[in-house]
């Protein structure tokens, strides 16, 4: 969640204690996101990280690597505690300045140039493995917050919601499968739905490139398969990377065809389907062999 994010929700949250029964109501003209850099697809790669290296103290987190996601993609990285994962995307979103290497999103934006808030302009969003909502908020108002934020936090105090926003949100509540728990109160809701609120909120962002780290961790198995239903939704839409270890999740993801990519000591081990990785040597050496 961006500092803006965090900062608007605050000032949101003091709102909601001093009017409890405020209801957002239509009005505004729709706000669509702009960017300050529009990437260019036209080769169909979204995200190009070549040769990238990071050291902590001489120890390399990451070792020349090298991976490209297509526009659209689904790919699922897994790879041992320690093998560079949360690294790797640090890089991408600009927290972890690499040592040596280039990182592109599209073809014409170097990643390696922007700071964080504009990574996120760019079309990226990140989620952390914990669910950041705003919990004394209402789901609805968490994705009103996530909707508006893109025009700068006064105007997003004050913004009223066009008919084209309220139905954008109504479209998200139903795909995250919140749309019955519109109004409660998100400090409420199961683990699984927080996680799914995060990723609406995600999404009324319209990221081009969604990147999640172990977004079924601590969920329950009918969870897990709900939120393998809704990335498969989203497939084609959106690019989407997903550092997972639960291998039935990643089957579930990849459905026999999708790419899986194994990263150990900071670089690719393997790359292919979840069997063909399954049954790579290297890979049991350094991973699946149990
Ligand atoms: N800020 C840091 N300072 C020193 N070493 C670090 C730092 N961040 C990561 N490392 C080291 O870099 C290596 C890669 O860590 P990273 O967290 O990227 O791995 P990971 O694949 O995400 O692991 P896990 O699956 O356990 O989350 C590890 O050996 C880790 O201890």
């Amino acid at each position: 969640m961006t500092p803006d994010l965090q900062e608007a929700g605050a000032a949101l949250l003091e709102r909601h204690h001093q009017q409890p029964a405020a209801t957002p109501a239509g009005g505004a003209s729709f706000g669509r996101l702009v960017h300050a850099s529009t990437p260019d697809f036209a080769h169909g790669v979204a995200l190009y990280l070549d040769e990238i290296s990071v050291s902590f103290d001489g120890f390399k987190a990451l070792n020349n690597l090298s991976l490209a996601i297509d526009v659209g993609e689904m790919r699922c990285i897994i790879g041992p505690n320690g093998a560079g994962k949360t690294t790797m995307m640090d890089v991408i979103t600009g927290k972890t300045r690499p040592d040596s290497g280039a990182a592109h999103f599209g073809t014409n934006i170097d990643l390696l140039r922007l700071r964080e808030p504009q990574i996120v302009k760019a079309g990226i969003c990140r989620k952390f493995q914990k669910p950041t909502v705003y919990e004394e908020l209402s789901v609805f108002e968490n994705l009103e917050l996530a909707l508006v934020n893109d025009r700068g936090v006064r105007a997003a105090l004050f913004a009223r919601l066009s008919p084209p926003q309220r139905e954008r949100i109504a479209e998200i509540l139903q795909l995250v499968h919140l749309l019955p728990e519109a109004h409660r109160i998100a400090g409420l809701l199961s683990h699984g739905q927080k996680q799914w609120l995060e990723i609406g909120m995600l999404l009324a962002q319209e990221p081009t490139l969604l990147l999640l780290d172990e977004p079924v961790a601590g969920m329950t198995d009918e969870e897990t398969e709900r939120t393998a239903e809704l990335f498969l939704t989203l497939v084609g839409k959106h690019s989407l990377v997903v550092v997972e270890h639960d291998m039935k999740f990643v089957d579930m993801l990849t459905q026999g065809h999708r790419k899986v990519t194994v990263l150990h000591e900071g670089s690719v081990l393997a790359e292919g389907t979840l069997a063909e990785v399954q049954a790579n040597t290297q890979v049991i050496d350094v991973y699946l062999g149990r």
